[in-house]
């Protein structure tokens, strides 16, 4: 299949590799090539995308993963659905959105998520899936306007009646800035798998945040409408590319969380959606919304 790739640009880069547009048999494709180093992240991500019963209308749509040997090196590649939206991040920087837009991206999201998180038991069953590394520019915006959720190099997998954690032993970690407080204060136990979907839902939680920013109301008493401006969750209380100890001291010591505008209350979706993010932020693991449960909240609006 690699032989067949014709490379046309780069579209995003990461410390894993880079993004590139690709033709594929007259067929747009998305085309992730990794670092050398970044081999487990590569087998990682083949081995999810791989897992029966992971296909989902809001989960990236897998083609092929592929190796090329060039002589003194060999390329590892994994080759996706395009999607000319681009990131969730990309997406939410140049666009503003309607209510029932935003409805559709947080819907979408949380059905992704659900769906992961999701075991199956039965022939053939579906292991449930922990994310680690939910953030904006992990997800794609379809053009269906739903969100499909990508980069699963960091993601675990477990069988209940296994009962065993399958952690990849790579170098990579989570996102300091989406970092859960469990994970930020290292209580975070890794033998219950619950607890990796519940520090999945603060990632959603700050995600929801940035997506509810985009989305315009009519002001009360004008014809106008207002919103606020794209911004990275905790962009005023950290610098760019934040550390893990910045964050540890904002959300763990200090106990920030994103600030909530008084306007969104003047809107259904937008009072919704204010609710559940700080259900999801909250600082008690046990007290966050599942995805199942903002699926459920989100598909009963309107
Ligand atoms: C496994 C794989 C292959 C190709 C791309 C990706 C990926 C991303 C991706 C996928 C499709 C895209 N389409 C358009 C623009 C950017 C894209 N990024 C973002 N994070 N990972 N993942």
């Amino acid at each position: 299949i690699a032989k067949q790739i014709q490379i046309v640009r780069t579209v995003g880069k990461g410390r894993y590799g880079e993004v590139f547009l690709a033709k594929w048999r007259d067929e747009r494709v998305a085309v992730k090539i990794f670092f050398m180093t970044e081999e487990s992240s590569w087998f990682r991500e083949t081995e999810i995308y791989q897992t029966v019963l992971i296909r989902h209308e809001n989960i990236l749509g897998f083609i092929a993963a592929d190796i090329k040997h060039m002589g003194s090196h060999t390329q590892m590649m994994l080759i996706t659905d395009f999607h000319e939206n681009g990131s969730l991040h990309d997406y939410l920087c140049t666009s503003v959105i309607t209510p029932q837009k935003l409805q559709l991206l947080a819907y979408s999201l949380a059905s992704g998520l659900a769906h992961l998180h999701d075991e199956i038991v039965g022939t053939p069953g579906k292991p449930a899936i922990a994310h680690r590394d939910i953030k904006s520019n992990n997800i794609l915006v379809k053009r269906n306007g739903q969100c499909a959720i990508a980069d699963f190099g960091l993601a675990v997998k477990y069988t209940s009646e296994m009962d065993e954690i399958q952690i990849a032993q790579n170098s990579r970690v989570s996102t300091p800035r989406y970092m859960a407080p469990e994970m930020l204060n290292q209580t975070l136990n890794q033998q219950q798998f619950e607890e990796f979907k519940r520090a999945d839902m603060y990632s959603v939680g700050l995600v929801l945040w940035e997506m509810s920013r985009r989305c315009y109301t009519q002001v009360p008493g004008s014809n106008t409408t207002t919103c606020e401006d794209y911004a990275l969750p905790y962009h005023d209380v950290v610098p760019a590319d934040p550390t893990f100890e910045d964050m540890h001291d904002v959300v763990c010591i200090k106990g920030f969380r994103p600030p909530v505008p008084l306007r969104w209350q003047d809107d259904d979706v937008l009072a919704t959606m204010s609710k559940i993010m700080q259900e999801c932020w909250h600082p008690n693991p046990t007290v966050r919304l599942t995805a199942l449960r903002v699926k459920k909240t989100l598909g009963r609006l309107e």
